[in-house]
């Protein structure tokens, strides 16, 4: 199978290398020169993974060869979700019976459309499917025991095989768009855990917020019709990881938040819950049932000065006192 990854960065470099263990050849494509010439010459990464040497049978190329790219069987976009849509549409002449696998953790505001809907939009392919979970790239690329879900329906459940490795586990669903859904909630609430955690120190305060988080996650699921994921490594378990890691950006951005550091708009840094938020807002106007963490998140991005009143009224909105249960 001939297996093409769109954006050589941290994360498709770790997908590239992670699958290279079960194909011959598998292709990056990015624009990048500098990282392109690095790979194929010093099988280095130079910018996303300068010290984790790359199998050899990983090439890179600029996303202009769409030649390369029309001849794949497979096709990954690892490419952040306020981009997918301008690669997939500059791929659209070029693309007839691929698959695709997204694995942006991201949705597209305002029109509130998951990556797979914007691929298909923009390619006009039906095989489009989604990957998620627990998963680091700096661990992933180093062969970390890592945990995926993918997200994939119909007769082409064999690319599973691609992924498979000692390190691997995977789990499976038919839920496509509701993989995806899960990917775009975890990154809201461990920015709200980042948030919480400059205010609140104690284990007891962390855990009970996070698993606040969970249920509000777990509402907006099956309000959206995703019911039965919450036991998914794309879950519960990319929850847990990116709200309780700094390494996480998406934590990262609560922990800034909190402090009041001022965020930089420019920043090359990819954090998709800047954006997602909105998206899932806007979602959540229809729902029948109170979302205070995510109202908390979206104002605590827009009114930066009063994030401690923030603070003070989300607690005051968390009431779960049995009597007003
Ligand atoms: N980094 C991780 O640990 C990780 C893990 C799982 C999923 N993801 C998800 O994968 C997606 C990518 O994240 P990342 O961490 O790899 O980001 P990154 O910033 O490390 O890499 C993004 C890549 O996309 C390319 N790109 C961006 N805009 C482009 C455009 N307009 N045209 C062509 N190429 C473009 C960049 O050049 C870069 O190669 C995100 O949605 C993220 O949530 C990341
Ligand atoms: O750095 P983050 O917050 O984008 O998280 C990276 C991955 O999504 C973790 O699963």
């Amino acid at each position: 199978m001939k297996v093409s990854v769109l954006g050589p960065g941290s994360f498709g470099t770790a997908v590239a290398q992670l699958i290279s263990q079960n194909v011959n050849e598998i292709n990056l494509f990015g624009r990048n020169k500098d990282i392109i010439n690095s790979i194929n010459q010093k099988n280095i990464n130079n910018v996303y993974h300068p010290w984790v040497p790359l199998n050899e049978n990983i090439k890179a190329f600029k996303l202009e060869n769409k030649n390369l790219i029309m001849d794949s069987d497979l096709i990954i976009f690892c490419i952040p979700s306020g981009s997918t849509r301008i690669v997939a549409e500059y791929l659209s002449g070029v693309l007839d019976d691929q698959i695709v696998i997204s694995t942006a953790k991201g949705i597209e505001y305002p029109s509130v459309k998951y990556m797979t809907q914007v691929i298909k939009e923009e390619t006009g392919l039906d095989n489009i499917f989604s990957l998620s979970g627990p998963t680091f790239a700096d661990e992933l690329i180093r062969n970390v025991l890592s945990a995926v879900t993918m997200g994939i329906r119909g007769s082409h459940k064999d690319i599973i095989n691609l992924f498979k490795s000692p390190n691997i586990l995977l789990d499976v669903s038919e839920d496509v768009e509701g993989v995806e859904l899960c990917s775009i909630l975890k990154n809201i609430y461990a920015t709200a855990m980042g948030i919480f955690d400059t205010y609140y120190q104690g284990n007891n305060e962390h855990n009970a917020l996070l698993n606040l988080c969970f249920k509000e996650m777990d509402s907006i699921l099956r309000a959206s019709g995703h019911m039965g994921l919450y036991s998914n490594f794309c879950s519960f378990g990319d929850l847990v990881l990116t709200a309780n890691t700094d390494k996480s950006r998406n934590r990262t951005i609560g922990l800034m938040l909190g402090k009041n550091m001022k965020l930089d708009p420019s920043s090359p840094v990819n954090v998709e819950s800047i954006k997602s938020v909105k998206a899932i807002k806007m979602m959540s106007n229809n729902y029948n049932f109170k979302t205070p963490i995510l109202d908390f998140v979206d104002l605590a991005f827009d009114e930066r000065e009063d994030i401690r009143q923030l603070m003070n009224q989300l607690i005051k909105r968390l009431d779960y006192s049995p009597i007003n249960l």
